[in-house]
């Protein structure tokens, strides 16, 4: 079995003045190519655990690791160039007084990647290619811009150093109802098209089944049930992850086919 790009040991994260841990004992693997999604109700502890899997916060107990290194023996500027986050909400995300391009280029600046000013710009136009974008996009700045829009211009940032793990944070549950597909399309065909390993959190079983092949259920800060995507939505263990699944009008044809 090959080794887990980014994993987490038996995470535990207590906040103060909480009588029950956000994350309780958490075992997470992420194999390098495969896609998961990490699903669960409100305060279930998902986005607990992926600040904990992109170092933004620490565990009361349990670790981390990428690569099979724990996380505080590997460089920094090292782990931001192949991890990257997108977040749900672009309006915040994106700094207002920036252009486009100073925004998708500033992890390029700050992790010193490029040989010079021009080389960046150049890698700035190609992402803002592959989300969709034109390059000449890069002269505007975000409030120009719709909120599929902006959430593109997020991927676009998040995909300059050319990472190999993406972890997004719910990032269509901010976006109107008529955009969420074609942003969900978007991060499927750059999962393909890159390689990218996907590590997404959603409230959203149906979108999980469109983008990860495989699946972790949390409730309570535990990880309740996991498995290949298909399994669980076809088959599901638990009672927790059959409510999750009632919610879903109609389950993607494909994976019923599959059954
Ligand atoms: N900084 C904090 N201080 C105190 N409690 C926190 C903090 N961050 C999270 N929590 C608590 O930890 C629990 C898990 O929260 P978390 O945001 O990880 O859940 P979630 O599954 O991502 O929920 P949502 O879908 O609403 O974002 C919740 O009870 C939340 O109130």
């Amino acid at each position: 079995m090959t080794e887990p790009i980014l994993s987490g040991h038996q995470l535990t994260r207590r906040f103060p003045r909480r009588s029950h841990p956000a994350l309780d004992g958490v075992d997470i693997s992420v194999r390098p190519g495969v896609s998961l999604g990490i699903v669960g109700e409100s305060g279930a502890g998902k986005s607990t655990l992926l600040r904990l899997l992109l170092g933004v916060d620490r565990p009361s107990s349990g670790e981390v690791r990428f690569a099979g290194q724990p996380l505080d023996r590997v460089r920094p500027r090292e782990f931001r160039r192949q991890v990257q986050v997108v977040f749900q909400d672009p309006r915040s995300s994106l700094n207002p007084r920036m252009s486009v391009a100073s925004i998708v280029g500033e992890p390029l600046r700050s992790l010193r990647i490029g040989a010079d000013r021009a080389a960046r710009a150049e890698r700035v136009a190609e992402v803002l290619t592959a989300v969709g974008l034109r390059p000449q996009d890069g002269r505007r700045y975000p409030h120009e811009f719709s909120g599929g829009q902006r959430q593109r211009i997020a991927i676009a940032r998040a995909l300059a150093p050319a990472p190999r793990v993406l972890l997004a944070d719910e990032p269509v549950s901010a976006l109107d109802v008529s955009v969420r597909l074609q942003v969900i399309d978007l991060l499927s065909d750059l999962v393909d098209r890159l390689g990218l390993t996907l590590v997404l959190v959603s409230h959203d079983l149906a979108i999980v089944s469109q983008l990860c092949q495989e699946v972790l259920v949390m409730r309570h800060g535990r990880v309740v049930e996991r498995g290949p995507t298909a399994d669980v939505l076809t088959r599901p263990v638990d009672e927790y992850t059959r409510t999750l699944l009632a919610a879903i009008p109609q389950l993607p044809t494909d994976l019923l086919e599959e059954q």
